[in-house]
């Protein structure tokens, strides 16, 4: 059984289509990584699956369970965080009260804070500066909240909107040795990310959108034996 499954969707915003019949298998246990040019739906077919956008036609289904228009809260029930662009983080609210937002649907104390802890065992500068704004914290550790407050509902799987967008380099870094931390203590997650070469440092399996449509799917060290595919999207020097 599928984690994640895409079939046929068709969506887009008002009147502009922008994925096509699109189909997608993410299987459990494994990081997953969605690149493709500018605009060809990476950000949307993470949209499809968390709700936020209208799915025109087709399906999306979390353990074979129907999500299909779902709001964002259902699809959070099933296991499935999407962290979006910006990471979402509340400057004027303290750490703790960040973390508490990724919690909002656990109402046992004990188990909430049993997942700060597991939090801060990952962040122990997060521990530290736990009652502290988030807006007072550097660059990185805001990071570092976002990533925590994803972490906190315990999901299966976790949807990474475009991560490094938007930072500064050394904040790059950071956030791709922030994304390695998380394979390594098992997070399954699906990345989109316009960084191909960092990414596909990290990612097990790779889906490559173009225009909305899937162009190609396989397990990373696949796509290496790719060259037409390297060449288009990833570029010789990636090899
Ligand atoms: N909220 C929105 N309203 C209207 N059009 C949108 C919206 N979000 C995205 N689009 C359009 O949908 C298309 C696909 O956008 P999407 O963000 O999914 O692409 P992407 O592959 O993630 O691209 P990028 O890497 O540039 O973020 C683009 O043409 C974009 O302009």
């Amino acid at each position: 059984m599928s984690l994640i499954e895409l079939t046929d969707v068709d969506t887009g915003y008002d009147e502009n289509q922008v994925l096509y019949d699109l189909s997608m298998r993410i299987e459990p246990d494994r990081v997953n990584c969605i690149i493709g040019p500018n605009g060809s739906g990476k950000s949307t077919t993470l949209k499809a699956i968390y709700g936020l956008v209208d799915v025109w036609d087709g399906s999306v289904t979390v353990r074979d369970e129907e999500v299909t228009n779902s709001h964002p809260r259902e699809v959070l029930e099933r296991g499935v965080v999407m962290l979006p662009q910006d990471g979402n983080v509340f400057p004027e609210m303290t750490v703790k009260e960040n973390l508490r937002i990724g919690g909002y649907l656990i109402d046992d104390q004990e188990v909430l804070e049993r997942r700060y802890e597991q939090v801060y065992e990952m962040f122990p500068v997060l521990e530290e500066r736990r009652d502290q704004r988030a807006g007072q914290l550097s660059g990185g550790q805001q990071m570092m909240v976002a990533f925590g407050r994803a972490l906190v509902p315990d999901p299966d799987i976790l949807l990474l909107d475009e991560p490094s967008a938007g930072l500064a380099p050394d904040l790059v870094a950071d956030v791709f040795e922030q994304v390695e931390m998380l394979k390594e203590r098992g997070e399954d997650m699906v990345i989109v990310e316009q960084n191909v070469r960092a990414v596909l440092e990290i990612a097990d399996h790779v889906y490559v959108l173009d225009q909305g449509r899937l162009e190609y799917e396989g397990d990373t060290e696949q796509l290496r034996d790719e060259s037409d595919i390297m060449e288009m999207y990833i570029g010789e020097r990636h090899r």
